[in-house]
């Protein structure tokens, strides 16, 4: 069978990331995958992109489902002279016994989906939907599995991308 490298090819263009401004609404459940993921966005933003520090805005919820609504309520908050150029939502959805989890797993996408859309900000979806723990610790680049990867260094990198095109959307250049 013919195999190929899966994931994101990074992008053709080098963005500067120096001036944007960052948000990321992290969640409290699942805490140790959830900071792994969160480092591994804010480290990329700041070493490939040169996103500075001062300028990653940091607020975390209990819940997954809570990212959307408060996603939504800081963009709305955030000032003119503080806007933010993309916001990056992070949480571990885990399945259990109940139907939890598919409730929150369908909300809380097309919540993330619709803040995006709504607020013209663009809200990268960086919620893991998995089916045990083992599933989320590789995809937070932790456990012991071969070929574990941090997605929060996609999200990272999905952030400066559309931030930037987003600017210049905004100013009518394609
Ligand atoms: N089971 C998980 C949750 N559940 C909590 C909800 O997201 C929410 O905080 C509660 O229903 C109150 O509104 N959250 C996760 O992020 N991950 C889970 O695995
Ligand atoms: C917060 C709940 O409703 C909880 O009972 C969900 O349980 P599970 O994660 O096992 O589906």
């Amino acid at each position: 069978m013919e195999t190929f490298e899966k994931g994101v090819a990074p992008p053709a263009e080098n963005f500067d990331g120096s001036s944007l401004r960052i948000l990321i609404v992290h969640t409290r459940w699942n805490y140790r995958i959830v900071e792994a993921l969160v480092r591994g966005a804010e480290e990329t933003m700041i070493s490939k992109y040169h996103v500075q520090p001062e300028n990653i805005t940091l607020h975390s919820v209990a819940g997954s489902y809570e990212l959307p609504f408060t996603a939504q309520r800081l963009i709305s908050a955030s000032t003119n002279t503080l806007k933010f150029d993309a916001v990056i939502c992070i949480g571990v959805l885990i399945k259990g016994s109940t139907m939890h989890f598919e409730y929150i797993a369908e909300a809380v996408s097309h919540g993330i989906m619709r803040v995006g859309l709504d607020s013209g900000v663009p809200v990268v979806f960086g919620v893991l939907t998995c089916l045990d723990d083992e599933q989320a610790l590789e995809r937070a680049g932790l456990g012991d599995r071969p070929g574990k990867h941090n997605h929060g260094i996609d999200w990272g990198h999905c952030a400066v991308e559309l931030a930037c095109k987003n600017r210049r959307w905004k100013d009518g250049i394609i």
